[in-house]
């Protein structure tokens, strides 16, 4: 019998993300976040507005909605960039520290040019969530990129699927990827060779190095659209900061995972929510309880 996953308990891990006097943003790292195909800018922006809250020294969009790919007035600090299909030489020019691909990507040609040259580039940390994660499930060609990527950079790669889309990846129905969450997250992690996270109530967290943990935070006010992008961003901001600060992929998102769900819990308790608790409020939460961690 498989044995229950310990606690994610990562806390403590935080302080390493405490600033020196000297430092500037060169130390806070680079993060560039591609998706925000048409009808879906905001789960970029959200994602963007999490990674720069939570203190990636730059945050750069690459965003597929022509509409939208402009300054935004509310978060002026946000580079957004309309997303081109050269994206072996935005890459070379950005030189990111961090990748982060899938929100509100869509599933069109260039979102999977996008991520095949993403998944290209070599040795940075890359977080892959949303449709990102949808179009690996439908292309033998991205699947075998990934597992490529993983065996030549190993635990680089941190995949984020909701119980929908992990059931995407391994051709079963939800139902099966919820009834038994433990099996479901091995099975992702022998299939890709990934740091996994298994969201959803208690999310899981696994990788092909390290045993199982459980997130023991969260609630269902939770359930509302963009708050998987605001981990994703909040993931990249994290690992962004880690490159200089000692903190690696695994350790990142551990800290990123507890963080997400722990400000909500804090937001309900002062009761913003669950009915109504938004992902714009949780990234600021989130940016609250970090420093106090500090
Ligand atoms: N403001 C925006 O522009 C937003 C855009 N979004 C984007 O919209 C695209 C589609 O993503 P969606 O996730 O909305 O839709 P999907 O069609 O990918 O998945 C939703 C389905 O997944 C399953 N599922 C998800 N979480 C579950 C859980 N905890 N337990 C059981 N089943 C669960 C359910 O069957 C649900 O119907 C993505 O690219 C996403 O990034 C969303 O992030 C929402 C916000
Ligand atoms: N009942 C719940 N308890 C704890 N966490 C939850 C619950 N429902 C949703 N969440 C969390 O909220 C987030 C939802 O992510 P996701 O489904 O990807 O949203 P979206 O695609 O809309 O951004 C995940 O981090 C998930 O773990």
């Amino acid at each position: 019998m498989t044995s229950p996953p310990s606690k994610l308990d990562t806390f403590a891990l935080a302080k390493l993300l405490k600033r020196g006097t000297s430092e500037h943003k060169g130390n806070a790292g680079k993060a560039l976040l591609i998706g925000g195909a048409p009808g879906m800018a905001g789960a970029l922006l959200l994602a963007g507005n999490a990674c720069l809250y939570l203190g990636a020294g730059w945050t750069i969009l690459e965003m597929l909605d022509p509409a939208s790919a402009k300054a935004c007035p509310e978060s002026p600090e946000l580079m957004i960039r309309l997303a081109s299909a050269q994206i072996d030489e935005v890459l070379e020019i950005t030189k990111p520290d961090v990748i982060a691909i899938g929100p509100g990507l869509g599933k069109s040609a260039l979102a999977s040019i996008l991520l095949m040259g993403v998944l290209q580039y070599p040795s940075i940390p890359l977080v892959i969530d949303a449709d990102a994660l949808n179009l690996i499930s439908e292309s033998k060609d991205l699947l075998s990129a990934l597992q490529n990527r993983n065996q030549q950079f190993p635990d680089q790669v941190v995949l984020t699927p909701h119980p929908g889309e992990a059931a995407k990846l391994l051709g079963i129905a939800t139902e099966n990827v919820q009834s038994d969450r433990l099996a479901t997250l091995e099975k992702l992690i022998t299939l890709t060779q990934c740091i996994v996270v298994l969201k959803g109530q208690h999310t899981l967290f696994g990788s092909p190095k390290h045993p199982a943990l459980q997130c023991q935070e969260g609630n269902p006010g939770m359930g509302t659209g963009g708050m998987g992008d605001v981990l994703t961003g909040s993931i990249a901001a994290i690992a962004a900061q880690g490159v200089r600060h000692q903190l690696n992929l695994w350790e990142s998102t551990g800290i990123a995972i507890q963080l997400h769900a722990t400000a909500a819990d804090s937001l309900v308790r002062q009761g913003v929510g669950p009915i109504g608790l938004t992902p714009s409020e949780t990234i600021l939460e989130m940016r609250s309880l970090l420093n106090k961690l500090l």
